[in-house]
């Protein structure tokens, strides 16, 4: 089963078993005892009306005949009765208990699954983010699975013993109210399919339209759309994404209304016939009045279990074609193929990337084009290039988000590709250029980079410290403890009302810094663009940090600002996917190449400003 689909929007009927088998294994395993109880209730439930129409029957009977005892029937009666009306209220209270459950377990699975998606592919793939979602869809409607398998039971159960009854009163009026329902049951079958599938082409509008709410309503980018003025711009977009997905829900309803209309009617003609055929056979003596009483519930009663059991199958078939895509994710292969060997406890040689090529897909263009690049363990080596030559991808790959299209990255001679991506990982510290603002506490903002330092204030201060940001937490309002947002209520005493705080730009962008400094002992640092918010004076000082921070360690550089990176071992260039220049930064003036060029002209630009 692939994960990210296809474009084919038909879900076979194997992934369907597959689905159903999945759902039945998840339930069980997530409320066994529940559902124990749930389907011996069902049971009963399902036999009650049966047992209330035949005493009912039974009772008229006698009450016709002279001196009829009908006392332990009529208690029958009110046993049956309360039974019918006190068990559908249990099978509730139970079917929101297992799905409860079922649901909590299916989620955890879900987003386990979503993490072993070790790199970006899949994520950037708009069909596997389509699948995402519906997939938690499937999850928030895994009750209804339980209550899908509850009223098949209830319904199978209720049409067999409500046929049996019927079958003894009247034969071929039995074969009539099942030849009804046959083509009914197809038809809603294959509308659960169609609609499936049109839930499936939609999703991409309600994505869209749900980035344009989040747009809306969230803080991110409240001062650009009041700036300049495009929040009737964007709402109108969000609207046309809700009127795509509304027209394609329309034209569904309108196939669904004329089917069942036509359903309706066909079993309202069943039930007419029948009741002038009972009518006109009690009038000839035929039939009892209890049996004309029978007759009436077991017709209602197949009626009525066949339209339950229907309504079932074809409801249960479009939650099962849901949950096909929570199984479809569960079971999805990593997008990175299963390593072989463990990384090496330490850096001893360095990195290097031989001949490597690189393309997001096979519709994108080459972004590296046969990089060679080492980077020698306990060096600093700078990347410096124009915009989109490719240095946040290499970043990428040494980090292993994506594997090489060709060519090979080794780390101490072992191709990263061999290596688990988070043992990697856990070699590796980093800023990165786009990097995460947290709405956490200070203290969990730089304990993400290492969550060992979470109990540890000494190692949080201290990379704080580094980071030049220490002074400024010790002033919030509630030090390292501080929520640094305001989109959530910090606790929910009244008398102690403090509100989140929100830091400027430089002041995250040295958090983020100090993420990096947190995961102290690590093999690789990278640097990204680390200071392209901060004041003159602020980069000045972070970098004379940096730097001594980085004595003795393994780094990859990368900044626009040429006079961050001078002091670098090595300095490389990437133009347009490839390494056209390489060495040290009096190396490269020597040269007169295009470093030499761009160093000059920012050292001009500052030249000309004194
Ligand atoms: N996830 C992605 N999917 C497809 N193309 C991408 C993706 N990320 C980057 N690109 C493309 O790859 C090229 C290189 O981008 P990259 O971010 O590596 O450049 P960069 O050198 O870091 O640029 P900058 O200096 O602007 O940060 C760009 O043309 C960009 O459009």
């Amino acid at each position: 089963m692939s994960a990210a689909p296809d474009g084919d929007l038909r879900i076979g009927a194997r992934e369907l078993c597959a689905s159903a088998a999945e759902a039945v294994s998840l339930i069980w395993r997530a409320a066994s005892a529940n559902v124990a109880v749930f389907l011996l209730a069902t049971v009963a439930a399902a036999a009650a009306p049966i047992a209330t129409a035949w005493s009912t029957k039974l009772v008229i009977d006698r009450l016709t005949t002279p001196h009829g005892a009908v006392g332990g029937l009529a208690l029958v009666l009110i046993t049956t009765g309360l039974g019918a009306a006190a068990l559908p209220v249990l099978v509730q209270y139970l079917r929101g208990q297992i799905g409860r459950s079922a649901g909590l377990t299916a989620t955890e699975q879900l987003f386990t699954a979503a993490e072993r998606q070790v790199g970006l592919r899949n994520f950037e793939n708009p069909a596997f983010q389509d699948r995402l979602r519906l997939a938690q869809e499937g999850v928030a409607r895994i009750a209804e699975i339980v209550d899908g398998l509850g009223s098949t039971l209830g319904g199978v159960l209720a049409l067999t013993g409500f046929i049996g009854s019927l079958l003894i009163l009247s034969p071929p009026m039995t074969i009539v109210v099942l030849a009804a329902a046959i083509p009914a049951l197809v038809s809603e079958m294959l509308l659960s399919r169609r609609r499936s599938a049109m839930e499936w082409s939609i999703e991409q509008f309600y994505r869209r339209e749900f980035f344009y709410s989040q747009l809306l309503t969230g803080v991110a980018a409240a001062t650009e759309i009041r700036l300049f003025g495009i929040g009737a711009f964007l709402r109108s977009r969000m609207m046309d994404e809700r009127r795509s997905a509304n027209a394609a829900n329309r034209r569904m309803d309108l196939r669904e209304v004329r089917t069942q209309g036509g359903l309706t009617v066909l079993s309202a003609t069943v039930a007419g016939v029948g009741l002038w055929w009972a009518i006109t056979a009690a009038r000839r003596g035929a039939l009892s009045i209890g049996d004309v009483s029978m007759f009436l519930a077991a017709v209602i009663g197949v009626q009525s279990a066949l339209s339950t059991l229907t309504a079932a199958i074809s409801g249960g078939q479009a939650r099962l074609l849901a949950f096909t895509h929570y199984v479809a994710v569960v079971r999805a292969e990593s997008d990175l193929p299963q390593a072989r060997q463990g990384v090496p406890p330490r850096l001893r040689q360095g990195i290097e990337l031989r001949d490597v090529w690189f393309r997001y897909s096979d519709d994108h263009p080459w972004v590296l084009r046969g990089v060679s690049l080492t980077i020698p363990s306990g060096r600093a080596v700078a990347l410096v290039g124009l915009n989109g030559a490719g240095k946040s991808t290499l970043v990428k790959l040494l980090c292993r988000m994506y594997d090489p299209t060709r060519g090979r990255i080794l780390w101490d001679g072992v191709d990263l590709r061999d290596i688990p991506p988070a043992l990697l990982r856990e070699r590796i510290s980093a800023v990165f250029q786009d990097h995460m603002n947290y709405d956490m506490t200070a203290e969990e903002n730089i304990a993400i980079g290492d969550l060992t330092a979470l109990g540890d204030p000494g190692r949080l201060q201290e990379a704080a410290g580094r980071a030049g940001i220490h002074d400024r937490l010790t002033t919030l309002p509630r030090g390292y403890a501080t929520l640094l947002s305001r989109i959530f209520v910090v606790g929910t005493d009244k008398d102690d009302p403090v509100t989140g705080v929100v830091l400027s730009g430089g002041q995250w962008q040295r958090l983020a810094l100090a993420r990096a400094f947190v995961r102290n002992d690590r093999d690789l640092m990278i640097l990204d663009e680390p200071s392209s918010g901060l004041d003159p004076e602020a980069e000045h000082e972070i970098h004379t940090r940096m730097r001594e921070h980085r004595g003795g360690r393994t780094s990859l550089l990368i900044s626009h600002r040429l006079s961050a990176v001078r002091d670098a071992d090595h300095i490389a260039v990437l133009d347009g996917g490839r390494i056209t220049e390489h060495g040290s930064h009096d190396a490269l003036l020597a040269a007169d190449g295009s470093y030499a060029r761009l160093f000059r002209l920012q050292a001009a630009g500052y030249q000309e400003a004194l």
